[in-house]
C-alpha cells in the first residue's frame, strides 16, 4: 500500500531546481521561490509539486499543513572528518595563546593527537561515536553527508575508519559518501619519510576499490604536511586507481593547492582560505568545485576568509560545509556556516542556499540524486521554523529545524520544552 504525505500551505518553496547542473558565478544569486506550493510524497519519494490549490484535496495518509513555514531541500554536508577517536579540548587553551594550529600538529598535537585516539579506538567505539554524530547533523538539517578517513596512517586504522563509514552508511538513514584521506599527516614513524606514508596509504588503494569503501582520495596539502609536487604524484595515482580526487588546499599557507585541484581535475579544492588571485581565476574556469569553511578560519581565530565573492564572481562554482572534525572546526552546525558564509564571506542568502543543496551535492557526486526538491527523487525535505529563506543565515547560532524528512520518513521533529 503506497505511503502518502501532503506538505501544504507552505509559505516558501526552495526546490533548487531551476538551474541545469551545478550552479555557479551569478546564476547563483538567482533563486526560484514558490510561495503557497505544496508537495506530495509516495512511496519516499517527491510525487507532485505544485500550488496548495492543486494538492490539498488530493486522498493522502498524512497531512501536514506547514502553516506558512519554509521547506527545502534536505542539506548536504560535503566535508566532515566523521570518523574519528578522543576529543581535542585540552588544546582550546593553545589556541587561546596564540599556538598556531600548525605549531600543535608540529609538536605532535592536532591531527596526530586524534590520530592516537583513534588508532586505539576500537570499530565499534568508532562507529557508535560516528552515529551520534550524524544523528546530531539531520538534526540540523543534513540529509547526506560525505565522510573522511584520515586519523589512522596506517593500514589497519585508516581500513577501520573506512570500515565504520561504510557501516554507518548501510545503518543510518542519512546517505554517505567515503573519502579515503590516508594522506592527512606525517606521523612519528613517517617523519623523515613522507613519500614512504603516502607510497604505504597509495598501497590501499586497489583494497579500498575493491571492497568499495571510498569513491574519494583526498590529500592535505600544507606546509609541514605534503608538498605540491607530493601531492600531485599521489593523486595522479589515485586517479589512475579510477578515484575522483579532492584537495584540502590553501587552508593556512597559499603553496597553490587551488591551481593544482584544477590542474588535476579534482572534484572539490575544500578551504582556500588563502588561494591567490591566479587559483581563483583557474577554479573560475574550471569544473572543480569551491567547498569553502568559514567555520574552521572562525575557530582557529586567525586567517583570512575565502574569498568567496571574488570567486563567485570570477564564475565559479561553490558549496560550503562544516568541516566537522575534532579540531579546527568543531561543530556539526551547518545553519551556523551558512551565517558565517553571510557575515564573513559576503555571500548572498541565495548563493548561501545553492552552497549548502545542489552545489554541495556535486562536490560528493550526487548532484543527480541529492540537494533538490524534484519529483522522482528521495523525499529529503526540511520544514523550518522560518517565515522565509533570508531568516536562516539572519539567526545564527541556533537551530531553525522544524521537521526532517529523509526518503520521505520523519527522519527529526523539533522537541517543545517538556514542561
Ligand atoms: O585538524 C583536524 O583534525 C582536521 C583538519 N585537517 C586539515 N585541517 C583540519
Ligand atoms: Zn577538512
Amino acid at each position: 500500500m503506497a505511503q502518502t504525505t501532503l506538505l501544504y500551505n507552505i509559505g516558501q518553496l526552495l526546490t533548487m531546481d531551476q538551474h541545469e547542473g551545478l550552479v555557479r558565478g551569478e546564476s547563483m544569486g538567482s533563486l526560484d521561490v514558490k510561495e503557497d506550493y505544496a508537495v506530495l510524497i509516495k512511496d519516499g519519494k517527491i510525487e507532485a509539486v505544485a500550488p496548495t490549490d492543486q494538492l490539498q484535496d488530493i486522498e493522502v495518509d498524512e497531512k501536514i499543513d506547514c502553516e506558512g513555514k519554509l521547506v527545502t531541500p534536505g542539506l548536504v554536508e560535503p566535508h566532515t572528518h566523521l570518523v574519528f577517536g578522543g576529543s581535542r579540548e585540552h588544546e582550546m587553551a593553545l589556541k587561546q595563546q596564540g599556538v598556531p594550529y600548525l605549531e600543535i600538529l608540529k609538536q605532535g598535537g592536532g591531527i596526530l593527537s586524534t590520530v592516537r585516539a583513534t588508532r586505539k579506538a576500537t570499530e565499534e567505539e568508532l562507529y557508535e561515536k560516528a552515529m551520534f554524530h550524524l544523528n546530531r547533523m539531520a538534526s540540523y538539517g543534513i540529509t547526506t553527508v560525505e565522510a573522511k578517513s584520515g586519523y589512522g596512517m596506517d593500514r589497519e586504522t585508516e581500513l577501520k575508519q573506512l570500515r565504520v563509514a561504510k557501516k554507518a552508511g548501510e545503518n543510518h538513514p542519512l546517505d554517505l559518501v567515503s573519502t579515503f584521506l590516508g594522506a592527512h599527516a606525517i606521523t612519528e614513524e613517517y617523519k623523515d619519510k613522507p613519500d614512504a606514508l603516502l607510497d604505504e596509504m597509495a598501497s590501499l588503494f586497489d583494497q579500498i576499490k575493491e571492497e568499495n569503501l571510498a569513491e574519494f582520495v583526498d590529500i592535505f596539502t600544507e606546509t609541514g604536511v605534503f608538498t605540491i609536487e607530493q601531492s600531485r604524484r599521489y593523486l595522479q595515482k589515485a586517479k589512475d586507481h579510477g578515484f575522483d580526487v579532492k584537495i584540502h588546499a590553501d587552508e593556512i599557507d597559499p603553496l597553490g593547492g587551488t591551481q593544482l585541484a584544477v590542474e588535476l581535475g579534482a572534484t572539490t579544492g575544500d578551504h582556500l582560505a588563502v588561494a591567490t588571485d591566479e587559483g581563483i581565476e583557474q577554479l573560475a574556469k574550471s569544473d572543480t568545485i569551491g567547498v569553502l569553511l568559514p567555520g574552521t578560519i572562525f575557530y582557529l581565530g586567525k586567517g583570512e576568509f575565502a574569498r568567496a565573492r571574488d570567486m563567485i564572481e570570477a564564475g565559479a562554482a561553490i558549496a560550503i560545509s562544516t568541516d566537522f572534525n575534532p579540531g579546527s572546526s568543531v561543530t556539526e552546525n551547518i545553519q551556523l556556516i551558512m551565517s558565517l558564509a553571510a557575515l564573513k564571506m559576503k555571500m548572498t542568502p541565495e548563493e548561501i542556499w545553492h552552497a549548502v543543496t545542489i552545489n554541495a551535492a556535486h562536490a560528493i557526486n550526487r548532484g543527480d540524486q541529492a540537494g533538490q526538491i524534484k519529483v522522482g527523487r528521495k523525499a529529503d525535505v526540511v520544514i523550518w521554523d522560518a517565515p522565509n529563506y533570508l531568516y536562516i543565515p539572519y539567526h545564527y547560532g541556533v537551530n531553525h529545524v522544524n521537521t526532517v524528512f529523509k526518503a520521505g520518513q520523519k527522519l527529526y521533529q523539533r522537541g517543545d520544552l517538556l514542561v
